[in-house]
């Protein structure tokens, strides 16, 4: 028998300090350290020093699935076929979402410019180019995510990736129709710590890849977190969150909903309701258990529920906004009066939802910014993803003679207070006349 859902644990901030649960809340980490971390490493090892075979042993393991080396990688043609094969309603959802992903990207691609000084003698420049090979991960242990193939592919391919290689375990037919629809270019159907690895070193199957992107479980999480620096990422995108931020305006049963949405991804999602409406959060819990009471995934939501959620009282409306940042969440949503005013007082969210109109399900879906977004208060320092995570810039000097004389004293004065003689030489020997050469 399930545990029952036995309501919110309250935590009143409105008389006191933050309790040390909140600031443990706020501190959350999973994919970044704890089991998850000791056993990426191990997998991550075992993947470097012997190659395919560990994929093979560690899919055995993990998934209970027997692969060999030459079932790792799917023909495109098999999802080519997928698409034509789909339910013709289920094909209508994913290319609405493709649609609109695709042209919010579009958009925000026009903002990836060549950027610099260009004056005769002078030019200057951030030259920015797609990235060549990129690794897209899309979870497939206890749900499977076609949305997610759309929303890490179609920006990649928007932006003009060479190729973008596809990494998901187990890939159902509506996953492999979605990366035919994203324009993916290779499908791996390799998924956990040791696809991460794969891509990151690259095996005698598996290519190795510049960047690797995309949402997954603590173990992948952890995975991609630990080869960073041997290939590039975009964010700790972990477990699932959410935080909604609710006043005495909010329907409590839709504060239930969007709870139990991020909360049914995974037994280590973060489900939190802050409010300064203490009214609301008896409200709240009554209507999460009746909502739980049908929910096929009740078990996973119950567990993220009782684990991770909590029901945050403050005193003010600023309240609301100082520990929504506090807590940086990957998703915020706002069912206040004037949401609108709440959400330019935000400075930490991976995405905020402002207003009722605007559940979380449509962000994972349909609207149009990337869904795979930062968790574990990585929206204090990273982005969603975006067309920005697949191209990179170079820097471009090209200086004229004149313009290198009017920097030298400078140059050479800085070099040589930093003891650097042969930068000050470098300059100097360029603006000397030419001594004729004896050979
Ligand atoms: N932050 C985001 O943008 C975002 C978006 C979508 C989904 N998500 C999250 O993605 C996750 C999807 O998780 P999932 O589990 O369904 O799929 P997943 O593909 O991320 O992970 C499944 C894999 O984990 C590995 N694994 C399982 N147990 C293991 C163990 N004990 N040791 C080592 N490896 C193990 C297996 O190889 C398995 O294939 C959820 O946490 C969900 O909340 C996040
Ligand atoms: N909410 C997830 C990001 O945390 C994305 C998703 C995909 N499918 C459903 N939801
Ligand atoms: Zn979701």
């Amino acid at each position: 028998m399930p545990e029952p859902f036995t309501g919110l644990p309250v935590l009143d901030l409105r008389h006191a300090a933050p309790p040390a649960r909140w600031r443990q809340l706020c501190e959350r980490s999973f994919g970044l350290d704890g089991e998850a971390d000791q056993s990426a490493r191990a997998i991550i090892a075992q993947v470097r020093n012997e190659g395919d075979p560990a994929i093979i042993e560690l899919t055995q393991r993990f998934e209970q699935r027997s692969l060999t080396a030459d079932t790792f990688e799917l023909p495109t043609a098999r999802a080519a076929e997928a698409l034509t094969q789909l339910d013709p309603d289920l094909r209508r959802a994913l290319e609405q979402a493709a649609a609109r992903v695709r042209s919010f990207h579009e958009l925000q691609a026009r903002a990836l410019v060549t950027s610099g000084r260009d004056t005769p003698g002078e030019q200057l420049q951030s030259r920015v180019a797609p990235l060549a090979r990129v690794a897209v991960y899309a979870p497939g242990g206890t749900a499977a995510y076609p949305s997610s193939v759309l929303h890490a592919a179609i920006p990649a391919k928007v932006v003009g990736v060479d190729e973008v290689v596809l990494l998901t375990p187990r890939p159902s037919e509506v996953v492999l129709a979605a990366a035919a629809l994203a324009g993916v270019d290779r499908i791996f159907q390799l998924g956990g710590a040791q696809a991460i690895a794969a891509v990151a070193f690259g095996t005698a199957t598996v290519p190795r890849v510049d960047k690797i992107v995309g949402p997954g479980n603590a173990y992948v999480t952890a995975a991609k977190r630990l080869v960073f620096g041997r290939v590039d990422i975009d964010s700790i995108a972990g477990p699932s969150e959410i935080l909604v931020v609710a006043d005495h305006t909010a329907d409590p049963e839709l504060v239930a909903a969007d709870l139990i949405s991020q909360a049914e991804h995974d037994v280590l999602a973060s489900p939190v309701l802050l409010t300064s409406d203490p009214a609301l959060v008896d409200a709240v819990s009554a209507a999460l258990h009746r909502q739980l009471d049908d929910l096929p995934r009740r078990e996973i939501a119950t567990a993220a529920l009782r684990d991770q959620g909590a029901a945050v009282v403050v005193g003010s409306r600023r309240a609301l906004a100082e520990q929504a940042d506090a807590y940086a969440p990957e998703h915020l949503e706002l069912l206040v009066e004037d949401p609108a005013a709440l959400a330019a007082e935000i400075r930490r969210a991976g995405a905020i939802f402002v207003g009722p109109s605007t559940p979380e399900a449509a962000g994972d879906y349909t609207a149009g910014p990337s869904h795979v977004l930062p968790t574990a208060g990585g929206a204090r320092f990273s982005s969603p993803l975006g067309c920005w995570d697949f191209v990179r810039y170079t820097s471009v000097l090209a200086l004229g003679p004149a313009q290198l004389r009017e920097q030298a004293a400078a140059i050479t004065t800085l070099a040589r207070a930093e003891g650097l003689e042969g930068h000050a030489r470098a300059v100097e020997r360029r603006l000397k006349p030419r001594e004729p050469t004896n050979t």
